[in-house]
């Protein structure tokens, strides 16, 4: 019989015979997670002869759910996951432009689960469109709960958005909206607590990980009060809650102010030889370029959640794309985790067992290592790394590859499992 994971003072205890709630998907979702959970089962099996097992609850959302009961995220769906802690789930479709919102946002903001942690790093043999992908090697801590994704908009001519319009120019004294007769509207909060919890769980991360610096990435030159606030909240909490742990950027201004840029330079130096943290920032256009030029200065990435967004799947393009990037959005605080991919549904290849099921069985392998198997997760790593080096690939690695033997979705799955230890 099954048991629930709980979490205790922050830790994460894991029963022999975990339940974990899982959601297959929509669109490319039910070939990938047939995939990733043969994987999965496979490595837990082998790591621990048969003693460890985990027992899959299937949840409900997306279309699956639409056409069994009728909503799109039934209440018992969060009832469960909240209940049972830790779950895994395929990407769901969100129409553009109109329609219901996001699911996969909706998940984020009900349990809130505010950092969405993607690791990016290279799997020997990969296509690249780089010259060194081996030099990318970062965390983006994305923040998962505010930002535009709150979903507070109103659409070009409704009655709501003359309102807003008109509230803003009549009592904020706002005359720069260029065409107010024809603008939809939207608004990005972002909070001090919000920031605060976000950088507190990358630093802590870096620490945890044995990274060097933390990037905190934003466009505070443009928008002042909101992304430049992100950056003075990250740096007082790296600060005041950290104390010579870190280095922070701000701290060397203010040596630069007092006692010059010589001075500054070797505080970070001697900071750095030490083996601090460096906290230092980066506004998101020139971040994106030193991501492609210098990635080997970045490696734990703190932003907002639009930001977050643009750069996973910039960065995974360096290392061989989103069929490759995993993800876990977590509440380090409560200790509730949904695991999932970094990409969407490709509904193109819906059903034709083709598309890489990678990023779905590495976040597979992230939730292994939250829940402190990390023997099944070594697994996995080792022999995704054996297989794609021996060139059988889904048809996204082999369009790039010489000589490469490509495999379907579920024939990618097998390879792994076989070559496992
Ligand atoms: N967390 C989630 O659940 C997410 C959901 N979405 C949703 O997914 C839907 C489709 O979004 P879209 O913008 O097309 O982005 P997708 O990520 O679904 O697909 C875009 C392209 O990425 C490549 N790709 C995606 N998944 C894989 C994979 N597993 N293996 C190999 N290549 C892959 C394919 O490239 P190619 O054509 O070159 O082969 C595909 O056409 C939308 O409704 C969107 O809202 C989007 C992102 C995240
Ligand atoms: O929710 C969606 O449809 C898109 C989300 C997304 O792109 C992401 O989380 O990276
Ligand atoms: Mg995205």
């Amino acid at each position: 019989m099954g048991e629930k994971i709980t979490v205790e003072n922050g830790v994460v205890q894991t029963p022999n015979k975990p339940i974990i709630p899982f959601i297959e998907g929509d669109g490319t979702g039910p070939d990938i997670w047939a995939a990733a959970s043969r994987v999965l089962d496979a490595a837990v099996e082998k790591a621990y002869n048969g003693e460890k097992e985990i027992e899959w609850k299937e949840v409900l959302a997306g279309e699956k759910a639409f056409n069994q009961t009728g909503e799109w995220l039934p209440q018992e769906t969060l009832d469960v996951i909240r209940d049972y802690k830790i779950a895994i789930k395929g990407p769901l479709t969100t129409p553009i432009g109109g329609g219901f919102r996001s699911l996969n946002v909706a998940l984020r903001q009900e349990l809130d689960l505010y950092t969405c942690l993607r690791p990016v790093r290279y799997f020997d043999g990969v296509p690249s469109p780089v010259k060194h992908p081996e030099h990318v090697d970062m965390a983006i801590f994305r923040e998962n709960t505010e930002d535009i994704y709150a979903g507070i908009e109103w659409q070009e001519g409704s009655d709501e958005v003359k309102k807003v319009v008109q509230f803003l120019q009549d009592e904020m004294g706002v005359d720069k909206i260029r065409f107010p007769e024809t603008s939809g509207i939207g608004i990005k909060p972002v909070s001090a607590e919000g920031t605060k919890r976000l950088v507190r769980s990358s630093i802590q991360y870096a620490i945890d990980h044995g990274y060097k610096n933390v990037t905190l990435v934003h466009k505070g030159n443009i928008m002042k009060f909101t992304e430049g606030a992100f950056k003075q909240w990250g740096y007082e909490v790296a600060e005041e809650e950290f104390g010579d742990k870190v280095f922070t950027w701000a701290e060397y201004d203010r040596i630069v102010e007092k006692d010059g840029k010589d001075a500054a330079n070797k505080a970070q130096a001697d900071a750095e030889a030490a083996g601090k943290i460096i906290v230092k920032d980066s506004i998101a256009d020139i971040f994106l370029q030193q991501i492609l030029t210098r990635p080997k200065e970045h490696s734990v990435v703190a932003t907002m959640n639009l930001n977050g967004d643009y750069i996973s799947d910039a960065l995974a393009a360096q290392v061989g794309g989103i069929g490759i990037a995993p993800g876990a959005n977590i509440n380090y605080d409560t200790g509730h985790a949904i695991f999932e991919a970094t990409h969407g549904t490709a509904p193109k290849y819906a059903g034709l067992d083709k598309v890489n099921p990678s990023s779905v069985i590495l976040s597979g392998v992230l939730m292994l290592e939250h829940l402190g198997w990390t023997e099944a997760a070594k697994l996995i790593t080792d022999s995704m790394e054996k297989t794609i080096s021996s060139k059988v690939v889904t048809y996204d690695f082999a369009r790039l590859m010489d000589g490469a033997k490509e495999v379907k979705c579920s024939g990618f799955a097998d390879e792994l499992i076989k070559n496992m230890g």
